[in-house]
């Protein structure tokens, strides 16, 4: 049995029953960064940031939706992580763009409902902001690829908190370590990743792409304030 409710989905009457259980075996760090290395994920040169800061270092996840063994490796990845923190909530939603594919496979790892963002409502038809079936005063766990300032991830946060959805956690592939962490803090937001910039440098020293020196260099760069 289901009642309307006033955003027009059906509220459930059984709350959804989340079951964070891994599937198969751990994912190591190591092993995806490898994945990642041979997809070719890490460019080093100048490149430009969403925020509009200079980077020495881009990370393009956008390319293992084109494998997806290893599409499937980094959503395992963060569903370890989800799991072994205990966290809980009733949906997944990516941030848009990005994250869907991952948030996807996050959502049938964990057997847990999708809901999915639109940049912006739709002028037409339903006109609804978030799509999918939900209940009100559901708890949504978001699913991001790169994380940088952590902006991306808080304004999906604001859209959904304004559906009557509640967000308290936010997993990412990896962190830039440029201060998301704190940020993310400021909204309430607990957030998680499975790799971080740090350990991408230390893969590519083994890869003789990079020097400590190198590497020290840049973790200074991302240091500066944007
Ligand atoms: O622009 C970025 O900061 C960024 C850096 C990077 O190495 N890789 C990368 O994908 N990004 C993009 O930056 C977004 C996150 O930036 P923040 O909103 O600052 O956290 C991600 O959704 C990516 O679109």
């Amino acid at each position: 049995m289901t009642a309307a409710t006033a955003n027009g989905n059906h509220a459930i009457e059984d709350p959804v029953v989340v079951k964070t259980q891994a599937v198969s075996p751990p994912v190591d760090e190591s092993t995806l960064f490898e994945e990642l290395y041979q997809m070719k994920c890490f460019r080093t040169g100048e490149f430009y940031l969403k925020s509009g800061q200079m980077t020495p270092i881009y990370i393009d996840l956008r390319r293992i939706m084109s494998s997806p063994r290893v599409l499937r490796m980094a959503a395992q990845a963060m569903c370890d992580k989800v799991v072994a923190k205990n966290i809980k909530f009733d949906y997944i939603v990516g941030v848009p763009y990005a994250a869907l594919p991952l948030a996807t496979l996050v959502s049938d790892i964990l057997n847990v409902p999708m809901l999915m963002k639109r940049k912006e409502a739709k002028a037409y038809g339903t006109k609804q902001l978030i799509e999918g079936v939900y209940q009100p005063g559901g708890t949504v766990l978001l699913v991001e690829d790169v994380v940088t300032s952590g902006e991306s991830i808080r304004e999906t946060a604001e859209a959904i908190r304004k559906e009557n959805l509640k967000v308290m956690d936010a997993i990412a592939v990896l962190d830039r370590q440029q201060g998301a962490t704190a940020n993310l803090a400021e909204d309430d937001l607990n957030f998680l990743s499975f790799l971080t910039m740090e350990g991408i440098l230390d893969g590519l020293i083994t890869k003789n792409e990079m020097t400590e020196d190198r590497k020290q260099q840049i973790i200074e760069h991302l240091a500066k304030p944007f």
